[in-house]
């Protein structure tokens, strides 16, 4: 078996005992049925992936930002040069970037992966090399990657996963950076889900309205050149890794390999933005029980999110308009679900703290 087939082979679907034990719990919180909201079904939702009920504390954290660049950009998809991809890079090494703050912020510790920089980096602490090219393909041409290249980025993915939980992470956080990567998720999210390229395709770092039009008839240029377009999505599992390779980016297959390996190891992945949940689709179409280890951390500004969020049934926990990526949304949502978990394992029940339960 190869290292994706013994990952894929090693995710578990979210436990049922667990699930019902954690929901049975919540309900002997000292607290009113369902008042905490969509933190409960957090908690429900970690102890289903985890197996246990309390689930465990899922921290400290760990972000991935996965850099690389796009074939595509020729087409005039992004308002910025793609060296800003390289340049971002090295403001991430130094800690400079808004992603180091709130890794700061919420105690994460940052990789950056190079997984399709189109330039050398030199060696840095912090920095993992994982080329797997110099940038893909231009997708409105043909395929964007390899079969064998989609697999050695997926592969990366999931042994940056393997690694930051070898050192002891117990939450994963996605992050990406890649000029031009807006628009390889659109066509992802089209591709995945069978919606129109109109209504997933978004502005990305602020796009006008003739380069959004432009982005729209490049995306669909690039589903009907690979062979992606017609109204019924691509089905789940056959021609999952095709798929993303022909219109993914070489850090959207990284982070569904991230994913699956955070899913293999039992650690909670929270999802940062649209690259993200295009991301998730790969995953969830090679590995359906990947999705029961994720939680969708934020619901960014791109319209193609929430698309891939609802056909994952995943609901965001924080909805601020970021539209930033590198990981920030999904560093935001850590505390909450620390929080969620925190009460789940700590807080009192009805019967040991005395408390009246209401009247039946
Ligand atoms: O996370 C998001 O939802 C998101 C939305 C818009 C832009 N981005 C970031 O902006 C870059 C891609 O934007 P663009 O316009 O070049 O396709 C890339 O580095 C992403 O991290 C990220
Ligand atoms: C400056 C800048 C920072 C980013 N961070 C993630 N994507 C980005 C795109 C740009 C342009």
């Amino acid at each position: 078996m190869t290292i994706l087939e013994q990952t894929i082979a090693a995710i578990r679907p979210a436990d049922p005992a667990a699930v019902a034990e954690a929901r049975a719990h919540q309900d002997r919180l000292t607290k009113p049925r369902g008042a905490l909201g969509a933190l409960e079904d957090v908690a429900v939702r970690l102890a289903g992936a985890s197996a246990v009920s309390p689930p465990p504390l899922p921290t400290p954290p760990a972000l991935a930002i996965f850099a690389a660049d796009h074939g595509v950009h020729a087409q005039g998809v992004s308002p910025w040069p793609q060296e800003v991809t390289l340049q971002m890079v090295g403001n991430f090494l130094a800690g400079g970037a808004v992603a180091n703050a709130f890794a700061a912020q919420v105690g994460a510790s940052v990789t950056v992966v190079d997984v399709g920089v189109a330039a050398d980096l030199d060696p840095a602490p912090g920095l993992r090399i994982s080329k797997v090219a110099y940038g893909t393909a231009d997708m409105s041409r043909g395929p964007a990657m390899t079969a064998v290249q989609a697999t050695a980025a997926l592969e990366a993915g999931i042994a940056v996963a393997r690694d930051l939980v070898d050192a002891g992470a117990r939450c994963l956080v996605t992050g990406d950076m890649g000029i031009a990567n807006t628009t390889a998720s659109a066509a992802l999210i089209c591709a995945f889900t069978g919606h129109d390229a109109a209504v997933v395709t978004g502005r990305g770092t602020g796009a006008d309205d003739e380069t959004l039009a432009r982005k729209v008839a490049v995306v669909r240029e690039a589903l009907r050149v690979n062979g992606l377009a017609g109204p019924q999505g691509v089905p789940s599992g056959a021609g999952a890794l095709e798929t993303l390779a022909a219109v993914g980016g070489l850090e959207h297959a990284a982070i569904a390999g991230f994913i699956l390996g955070g899913a293999a190891c039992g650690v909670p992945v929270i999802l940062d933005g649209v690259i993200a949940g295009s991301a998730a689709l790969a995953a969830a179409a090679l590995a359906p029980a990947a999705v029961d280890h994720c939680v969708a951390g934020h619901r960014s500004a791109e319209p193609g999110h929430a698309v891939a969020l609802d056909h994952l049934g995943l609901r965001p926990l924080v909805e601020l308009e970021l539209r930033l990526g590198e990981g920030t949304g999904g560093l935001l949502a850590h505390p909450l679900v620390c929080a969620a978990v925190r009460a789940m394992r700590e807080v009192a029940t009805f019967d040991s703290a005395g408390v009246t339960e209401k009247e039946a």
